[in-house]
């Protein structure tokens, strides 16, 4: 596996105030990559500002060998990197199968459409039961669902993923993780931040702490860690 992202010396935050500060990170190398560490400390300020949402005051982010820092989100999507941001956005009066439609928007995504329409209903089986059911009618679950299949439609050659189990119940949180890893087994890197630690660590080969905007501590595949490591991380010794 060779590097597809690299992030270096990213500075950026809203405002005249920084969030994020000197932070360097790699995806790619080992496959997947987590990232994790205590609210607010700029989680998803770094995924915001790699996907083009956010400009970046300084540093550089390089995609598959080319400078994206001053891109547009649109330029980004376009070339492959999709990030499914926190709590399920969707437009609500849209049924499943037009976000499908609008995931395959892109002139990368559209060749690739059957195809990939086929890799969603296999992994989520339960959105092919609702195709024409309007968003704002499913549960936070099926919305979930249909957030990260809508990226999948995107043709992804690097998915983001912002906590996506957030807020969901145990049941239906462990048919999501289920389905991620699903994801990744189909070949798409991830970049995922999530609380969930024992799932972070079985899909994640490399992980980031993320702690006051830049990163902390890289655990790199081999380096044998475990949950109470990374808690006292989080929390101190
Ligand atoms: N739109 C915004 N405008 C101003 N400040 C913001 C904005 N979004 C986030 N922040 C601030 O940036 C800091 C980092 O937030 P961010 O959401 O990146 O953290 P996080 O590590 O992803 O946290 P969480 O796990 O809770 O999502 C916080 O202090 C937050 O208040």
């Amino acid at each position: 596996m060779s590097v597809i992202l690299t992030v270096e010396g990213l500075t950026a935050g809203y405002g005249r105030v920084t969030v994020l500060h000197d932070l360097s990170m790699e995806a790619g190398r080992f496959g997947n990559v987590g990232l994790f560490g205590p609210n607010g400390h700029g989680k998803s300020t770094l995924l915001r500002t790699v996907s083009g949402l956010l400009k970046a005051k300084s540093g550089s982010i390089t995609f598959d060998g080319e400078d994206i820092t001053r891109e547009s989100p649109r330029a980004i999507v376009g070339r492959g990197l999709i990030h499914v941001p926190q709590g399920n956005r969707l437009f609500p009066d849209l049924s499943i199968a037009d976000c499908m439609s609008l995931g395959a928007f892109s002139p990368r995504a559209r060749p690739h459409e059957a195809e990939n329409r086929e890799k969603v209903v296999k992994i989520f089986p339960k959105l092919a039961e609702r195709w024409r059911q309007r968003v704002r009618t499913l549960s936070g679950g099926e919305r979930q669902m249909v957030s990260i299949a809508t990226a999948l439609m995107s043709h992804p050659r690097l998915l983001i993923l912002d906590e996506p189990t957030l807020g969901l119940a145990p049941k239906i949180k462990d048919e999501l993780c289920a389905s991620v890893q699903e994801i990744s087994k189909g070949g798409v890197p991830l970049i995922v931040v999530e609380q969930d630690i024992e799932f972070l660590l079985e899909l994640c080969p490399q992980l980031y702490l993320v702690n006051h905007g830049t990163v902390e501590t890289e655990i790199k595949p081999g380096q044998s860690i475990e949950h109470s490591e990374i808690m006292s991380m989080y929390f101190g010794h």
